[in-house]
Formats: C-alpha cells, sequence, structure tokens
C-alpha cells in the first residue's frame, strides 16, 4: 500500500494546468487568476476629499474665519484655487482643489452666509487621501484564487476582464445496483445515493463543474456505457466497486477502457482501495464507496487535483495544531483520518475524537469539523497531547 503522501504526488502529477481563458470581472469570484495583472490607474486617481466639510489652505487656529468660494463634490472637481483666507465646501470622495492642504469637518465650523468660522484648531489629520494611496498604476496583482474582496479591488484597477483557468469538468458516477437516487423508491435490499451528493458540492466548491451520470449498474457492460458517458470530462470520479468483491468492476472496467494507473490502494483509513490513474485527456479517481471513505478521499485527493489544475501552486491542505480532549488507542499500518470536533481552546483548540469510527457513518461525519491524523503506527495518546487535525 502507497503512503498518502506520495499517492497525493502521484495524483498531482498527473494534473496539467487547465487552459486560460477571459473571464468578465462579474463572474470572476471563486475563480483562479492565471497570470499576474496590473492596474490601469491609480487610486485615489487624484488627493481625494476624506470627509464632508471644508478644504483650506494649510493649518488653522480655533476662532479663524475663511470665506466659501465654491464647491467640489464627488465626481465634480472646483476649477479655481484656494487662496489663505478661502474656503471650498468639499464632500467625500471630491478632488481637493489646488492650493488646499486639508480638510475641516463641517462639524468643526459655524457656517455663516458664505463664510466659516473654525470652532476647534485645524491640525493633525488633513483629511485627504493622497493620489495612489490605495494602489499606483502599473502595480502588481498576483495569480490566486479570486474573493469577492479580490474582485473589488481589480474592479478598482479598472480591469474588466481577467485571464483565469478554465473551470474543470468533473464527472461524477455512482456505482452499485443497490443505489436509487434521493427521492427515488428504494427496493427492499437498496440504500439511497449519497456519497456523490457530497463530493459535488465539495468539487463546486473549489471551483468544478460537476456532471452528474446515471448510476451504474454492477455490470461490465453497464458501468463501461456509463463511464464512456464521462468523455470530455477533465476528471472522472467513480464511486464504490473499488474492493475486491466480485461486483467490483471499476479497476477491471477503466483497465478494458486503457487506464494507466499511477496507483492502487493507499495506507489510509478511510479510503484504503482508492485507485487513480490517466483515462484518456481525464484523471481518473476511483474512490471506495463506503460514503465517509468516499469523503475523505475527496478532501485529501479530489480537491487538491482540482486546485491543481486550476493553477494553486499549493493545493495540498493544510494541516493545523490542536490539544486532544480524551486519549486515543495506537494505530496500525494505515494513517487514520479520525472524525472529530474542533472547539477553541485557550491556547491551542480542543480537539474530541468520536467514539465510533466506522466509514459507513454520515451522521457522525455530519457532526464533524475536523479529521484527526494519526500517523500509521502511531503510539496511544493521551488526552493533552498536541495533535495534528485537517478542517473538513
Ligand atoms: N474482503 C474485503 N472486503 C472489503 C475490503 C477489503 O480490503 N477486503 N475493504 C473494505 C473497505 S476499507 C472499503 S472502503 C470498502 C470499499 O469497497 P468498494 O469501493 O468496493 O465499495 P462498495 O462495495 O461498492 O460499497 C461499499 C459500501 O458503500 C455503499 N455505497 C457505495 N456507493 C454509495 C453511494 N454512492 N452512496 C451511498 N452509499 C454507497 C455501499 O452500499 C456499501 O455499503 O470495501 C470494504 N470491503
Ligand atoms: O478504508 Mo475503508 O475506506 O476503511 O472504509
Amino acid at each position: 500500500m502507497m503512503p498518502v503522501g506520495e499517492a497525493q504526488a502521484k495524483v498531482l502529477g498527473l494534473a496539467l494546468a487547465l487552459p486560460v481563458e477571459h473571464v468578465a470581472l462579474a463572474d470572476a469570484a471563486g475563480r483562479w487568476l492565471a497570470e499576474a495583472v496590473q492596474a490601469r490607474r491609480d487610486q485615489p486617481p487624484f488627493d481625494a476629499s476624506a470627509m464632508d466639510g471644508y478644504a483650506i489652505a494649510g493649518d488653522a487656529e480655533e476662532g479663524m474665519t475663511f470665506h466659501v468660494v465654491g464647491e467640489a463634490g464627488a465626481g465634480h472637481h472646483f476649477a479655481g484655487t484656494v487662496g489663505p483666507d478661502q474656503a471650498v465646501r468639499i464632500f467625500t470622495g471630491a478632488p481637493v482643489p489646488r492650493g488646499a492642504l486639508r480638510v475641516v469637518l463641517q462639524e468643526d465650523v459655524t457656517r455663516e452666509g458664505d463664510n466659516i468660522r473654525l470652532n476647534a484648531p485645524a491640525t493633525g489629520a488633513t483629511h485627504i487621501r493622497p493620489q495612489g494611496n490605495d494602489f499606483s498604476a502599473g502595480q502588481s496583482f498576483a495569480p490566486k484564487r479570486l474573493t469577492a474582496n479580490d474582485v473589488a479591488l481589480l474592479a478598482a484597477m479598472n480591469l474588466p476582464r481577467l485571464p483565469c483557468r478554465r473551470r474543470p469538468v468533473v464527472a461524477m458516477i455512482a456505482t452499485g445496483d443497490e443505489l436509487v437516487m434521493p427521492g427515488g423508491e428504494p427496493g427492499p435490499d437498496q440504500i439511497v445515493c449519497s456519497n456523490t451528493f457530497a463530493l459535488k458540492a465539495m468539487a463546486e466548491a473549489e471551483g468544478a463543474k460537476v456532471r452528474m451520470l446515471p448510476i451504474a449498474r454492477d455490470t461490465v457492460q453497464d458501468l463501461r456505457k456509463v463511464v464512456e458517458l464521462a468523455q470530455g470530462a477533465d476528471v472522472i470520479v467513480t464511486v464504490g466497486g473499488a474492493s475486491v468483491g466480485d461486483h467490483d468492476l471499476v479497476g477491471q472496467v477503466t483497465a478494458d477502457l486503457g487506464m494507466e494507473r499511477a496507483f492502487y490502494k493507499v495506507a489510509m483509513r478511510p479510503g484504503k482501495p482508492l485507485m487513480a490513474g490517466r483515462l484518456g485527456d481525464a484523471v481518473m479517481l476511483g474512490l471506495p464507496g463506503n460514503p465517509v471513505s468516499a469523503i475523505v478521499c475527496g478532501h485529501l485527493f479530489l480537491l487538491p487535483l482540482l486546485r491543481a489544475l486550476q493553477g494553486a501552486a499549493d493545493p495540498l491542505p493544510v494541516a493545523a495544531e490542536a490539544v486532544l480532549a480524551e486519549d486515543v488507542a495506537p494505530t496500525g499500518p494505515r494513517t487514520h483520518y479520525m472524525r472529530a470536533r474542533v472547539e477553541a481552546g485557550a491556547d491551542l483548540p480542543i480537539l474530541r475524537p468520536f467514539a465510533d469510527q466506522d466509514s459507513a457513518l454520515l451522521g457522525v461525519l455530519s457532526q464533524a469539523n475536523a479529521l484527526l491524523i494519526r500517523p500509521l503506527g502511531d503510539a496511544a495518546r493521551r488526552a493533552g497531547d498536541r495533535v495534528s487535525y485537517l478542517p473538513i
């Protein structure tokens, strides 16, 4: 069995970054910017008032008076120059007029006709945002996955279209005679398909487009037909049929279709019968059928693969540190990803593994927000020990 880190490296090695396409700014949140882009202007593009008030020529003492000679609003500059005894009525975002060095807040003046009197000394903060204070023309924005905040910045930089990686297309295939779709009519020996819905949600949150293919029945012909429907996808995910049972056909069928296998079986629990390889132009992940196994493999393999396809430099999940809330037994020959609940603690977060770690239990998984990472062959651990976990 291959160690988890080696298997992850092999999966990432199968991922060629997807082509670049130009995406409208309004659709760019969540997309991966493929190359650095440059601001097309300064922000603010001029010295701008940060307050509603009056622009004056410099520091001034309490009681001084000024003659109001005009007005500057956001989008409307004042064409003249502010002289020593003069003020210009100004509003937040307006260009600061020539000759003005500070803005006094309207709350700090008394207006009498066309004159103002200062009720406080005008010193200290100028209430002016200098030109280029936020960013300057030519300033570079590095490739990353774009957040809503990034989109605001790139909009202000006047970049209406952005070079992003194409979204990966994932074909999702559940396998097994026992499965019916949610809302269907399960027969007495059947259950409702759940795993692929979690994986779809996870992949979409990572930027993928997911095609849910029909459930493949446990025959070579049907599985082959459904895998062939996956043509055109960047990633093919099968769920179930990966183990050693007589009806576990995924390995055989994908091999017949020409899959170049990178590995089969990983030293992890849950998720042991994982396979990966290249099938035509697609990367294929064959996930185990047990619900928690499939979803844990999704976190450890599918999501990093989707990040790598979109150009991420560091696609693997990052472990965090916590303190164990209770004792745990030694582990066996596989890295154990134990479902756990992590909560804020005084120093480090406190992590409590669930008592039942059966890989069929979706109820436990739904309460979990962490996977405690137990290295293979790990000794028993005591409450209070420091441990690593992955947030999920
Ligand atoms: N003799 C052995 N038996 C098993 C081994 C082994 O090494 N030797 N490994 C076990 C482990 S570990 C796992 S994990 C499972 C994985 O087996 P498969 O990938 O072949 O999965 P299935 O047999 O098709 O299904 C397992 C289980 O999960 C349910 N399932 C499958 N797909 C879905 C779905 N889309 N939604 C909800 N539930 C699903 C299925 O009904 C089974 O109950 O094999 C062990 N056996
Ligand atoms: O590895 Mo299986 O995924 O233990 O349930």
